[in-house]
This record gives C-alpha cells, structure tokens and sequence, in this order.
C-alpha cells in the first residue's frame, strides 16, 4: 500500500485540459496529482541558422519552475541571470522527446516552440511536461493544417512520459509523486511512443542499485502507464473541434483593400454567397502594401500575398484601374495615382477629362479592368481577371460607386456607372466577372496545392 492509497501500478489522478491560452497556437493545462504543468505551443514561421534552406522544421521546448511550485520559493532564474543545469537537461530532454514522434521533412521551415512552466511541483514535473507538451503541439499542428498552412500531418505517434521507481520497501511503483520521489531508492524517468518504443530511459539509484528483474519489472508498469496516459491524451484531442477555423476557411472573407468602394462591392457580391468580407480596415496596425508592381497581377499578388503571409490565412486582393484607348491604355495600373495624389477620385476624374480634351465620343473608347489575386500562405497564387467596356463621358454623370464610375458610359445600360445601382454595377462590372471566374475555379485550386 502507498501513503497516498493508491495501487503500485496505479497513476495518480491525471487531468488534460486544452486550450487555456488566447494567445498560444496551442495550450495544456496538465496535472498529474498535485503537480500541474502548463504547456503553450508556439508556431514560427522560422527555422534556427543550421536548417535554414533545407526545407526542414524544428520542435523545441523551454522548461522553468515558478518561484513557489515547491513547499519553499526558488528564486526565479531569470533573476539569478542563469538557467540551472537540471533545467537545460529537462528542456532537453523535453525537445528531443517531442521530436522523435514529428517528422520534420513534413513540418517544413517552421519552428514549435512549446513552452513547459511549472505551476505546482509534487513530483513528476518533466513527465507531465512531456506529456502535456505533446498534446499542446498536437493542437498547434491540427490548428495549422485547418487553415491550410500544413497540407500533411507531421506527428508520426503519440508520445507520452511518466515516472516509475522502487520504494525503499523494495515495491516497484508507477508515478510516484514528491513525498514517494524523495525517498526512493530507484528512480526512473520513461519517454515512450504510442508503439511501445522507448525515446528516453532515465533510471538511476539512490544509493542504491537495482536488478535486472528490477528493471523490467518498472519497465512494465511504466509501459501500463504511459498507455494509459495515451489514451487520456487522446481523449482531450478527440474533444476539440475547431469551429473558429472552419468558420474563417469557409465563411469568411478577408480582402486586402483599404478602398472602401471596393469593399461595399465585395461585401454585397460575397455577402449574397453567405460570407464575412473582413478588409484591411479591419486590421489598422497593418501598414500599406507599396504598389510597385508594372502590371495589375502584380500588384495584385503583392497585396495578397503579403496580408496572407501577414494574417496567416487566405485572402484576396484586387488591383483594378481604367484603360482608355486613345490614352494607349493609360492610366492603367497607376489609375490610383493619375493625377500624382493617391485616392483622390475628383483630382483623377478632372486630370482624366483634361488629357481628353477634344477627342470626340467614338474614340473615348475604354474599359475597366480587374484583376484578382487568391493567396494562402504556402500556395501558388491563383489570378482571374475581369473586364467591363465603355466610353468616358465629358461631364461626370450620378453620384453611385467610386473612382471613375461617373465618368464611365456603359453603353448597353446607357447609363454611367455612378447612374446605376449598386446592385446594376455588380451585375456587369469588371470586379463581379472577375469574381464569377474566380467561384468557377477556386474550388479546385483550395483542393490542390
Ligand atoms: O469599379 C470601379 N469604378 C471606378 N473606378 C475604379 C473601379 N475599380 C477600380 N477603379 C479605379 C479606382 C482607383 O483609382 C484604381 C484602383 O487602384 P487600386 O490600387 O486597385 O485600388 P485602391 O488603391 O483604390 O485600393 P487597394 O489597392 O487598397 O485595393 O482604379
Ligand atoms: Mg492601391
């Protein structure tokens, strides 16, 4: 019998809650008994000097003990200015056991960092580490393959870690906990992967020594064990869904536009098909992409692509501008900047009307034109363009839309596109074919890669 009760091949009470933290990719709140670790997943989108270039990834961990998880406080490290060596061993050990189960070829150039902290120390504290840094990463890794960022799964097994020993009675226990820890004549620490295999064997006696009988004996509850753990690690990961990410991959947009006529656009075409339009507006602390792009692809590549690696998701961005032929197609993709001032509608409409002075209606032939960008993070930018003719009038015409609208004739509506209403706009414009396209393709290039 054990001073706690317990059975010698019984674990204490083991508790695995996920998704404790706002801010981590993925977060563990473990217990083991008394002691309670907290373990907090971090993806970056870096790999360390030596992996640079070799399209490979890196797992990771750090280790630290709050002041009073033991019965008396520890001065913290950061304040003695130096890691002890029994934490570098144990963060080491918590790296190399989470990389034997991740093939890194798969990850590639990203790096997971998992934090181990130390809560409440009553013995156990790198295996309920281990353990719990293992379900943190498996949630950091499922979270990067629903939004598309990692098309296939890293993680090769489970992994878990627990700690067996012999009693000064001689009995072979599994866990043993602080009171059990301190006086036991055999110590010894297991990394296991879900095959049985062992990552890690730390086993040590205290002035003592053990048996070879002895050790098979602890290998055997220690595999009981970590089973068990295995088991508990995968139940916490089966009851996590991630709704939050499904909802962003399939219902909701995000636009790199800071145009807030392009916006109402997108907002009311892709509003009808039941999506969120989020745009840079959205996301102030963003900084303006330079458009330094030749062609409207480009810029319009720069822009997605840009806020997707920026934002971590898909978006879509739009460069869009006014060919007008007896100009050879000018302003074209500098449209924005026309008259020199970016965004100023007014002073490109009158440098417009000035440059066509004199040029009679049959040559103020031109079009719209619209070229959008689909980016994720990892994929191949996929483009469609759109095109709508027309002519330029002489004198603005209605107050609908934005930019040129009002001085661009449609002929077939007989109207100008600052005449019609939104809904008419978004029925014939250059931007709404651009998007029927993109709905006629984007399916099949989500799917690929
Ligand atoms: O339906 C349209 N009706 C009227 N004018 C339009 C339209 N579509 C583009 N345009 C003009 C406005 C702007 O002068 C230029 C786009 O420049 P472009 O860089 O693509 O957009 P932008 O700088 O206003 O916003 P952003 O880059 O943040 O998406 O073409
Ligand atoms: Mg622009």
């Amino acid at each position: 019998m054990r001073h706690d009760g317990r059975q010698e091949n019984q674990l204490r009470e083991v508790t695995i809650e996920t998704e404790v933290l706002k801010h981590a990719e993925g977060s563990v709140m473990i217990t083991f008994g008394e002691t309670k670790v907290l373990c907090a997943a971090t993806v970056e989108e870096s790999v360390p000097p030596f992996l640079r270039g070799s399209g490979k990834g890196w797992v990771t961990a750090e280790y630290s003990m709050l002041p009073r998880a033991t019965n008396t406080r520890n001065r913290r490290e950061s304040a003695k200015g130096k890691l002890t060596g029994r934490t570098m061993e144990i963060q080491r050990l918590i790296g190399r056991a989470l990389r034997a189960v991740v093939d890194l070829d798969k990850l590639g150039e990203k790096s997971i960092i998992v934090d181990c902290d130390v809560i409440q120390a009553d013995g156990g504290t790198r295996t309920a580490s281990i353990t719990g840094a293992f379900v943190a990463l498996s949630i950091a890794i499922q979270k990067e393959m629903a939004k598309g960022t990692l098309l296939d799964n890293p993680i090769k097994e489970h992994l878990a870690a627990i700690s067996v020993g012999i009693l000064p009675t001689g009995e072979a226990v599994l866990d043993l906990d602080y009171e059990e820890d301190s006086a036991a004549a055999v110590d010894m620490n297991l990394v296991m992967t879900e095959a049985g295999e062992f990552v890690e064997i730390q086993g040590t006696g205290e002035e003592h020594t053990y048996t070879r009988v002895q050790l098979l004996e602890m290998l055997d509850l220690g595999d009981l064990g970590i089973r068990e753990l295995i088991r508990l690690q995968k139940e916490a990961l089966e009851a996590l869904v991630f709704p939050a990410y499904e909802t962003v991959s399939a219902k909701e947009i995000v636009i790199a536009t800071n145009n807030p006529g392009k916006a109402k656009e997108f907002e009311a075409i892709f509003g009808a098909k039941g999506y969120t339009v989020k745009t840079l507006r959205d996301f102030p602390e963003i900084p303006e992409v330079a458009e330094t792009g030749k062609t409207f692809a480009e810029n319009a590549a720069l822009k997605a692509e840009t806020i997707a690696e920026r934002l971590n998701c898909l978006v879509l961005a739009d460069d869009s501008g006014l060919m007008v032929d007896a100009l050879n197609g000018q302003p074209g993709v500098y449209s924005a900047r026309f008259a020199g001032n970016d965004h100023n509608d007014a002073a490109n409409n009158a440098k417009l009307l000035h440059e066509l002075t004199g040029v009679p209606m049959e040559d103020r032939t031109a079009k719209f034109h619209c070229t959008l960008a689909l980016a994720a993070p990892g994929k191949e930018t996929l483009f469609v363009e759109g095109e709508v003719p027309g002519r330029i009038l002489s004198i603005p015409r209605g107050d609908n839309g934005f930019g040129y609208d009002p001085l661009f004739y449609v002929e077939e509506l007989e109207q100008s596109m600052a005449e019609l209403t939104a809904d008419e706009k978004n029925k014939i414009s250059h931007r709404s074919v651009a998007i029927k396209r993109l709905s006629a393709v984007w399916e099949e290039w989500q799917e690929g890669k």
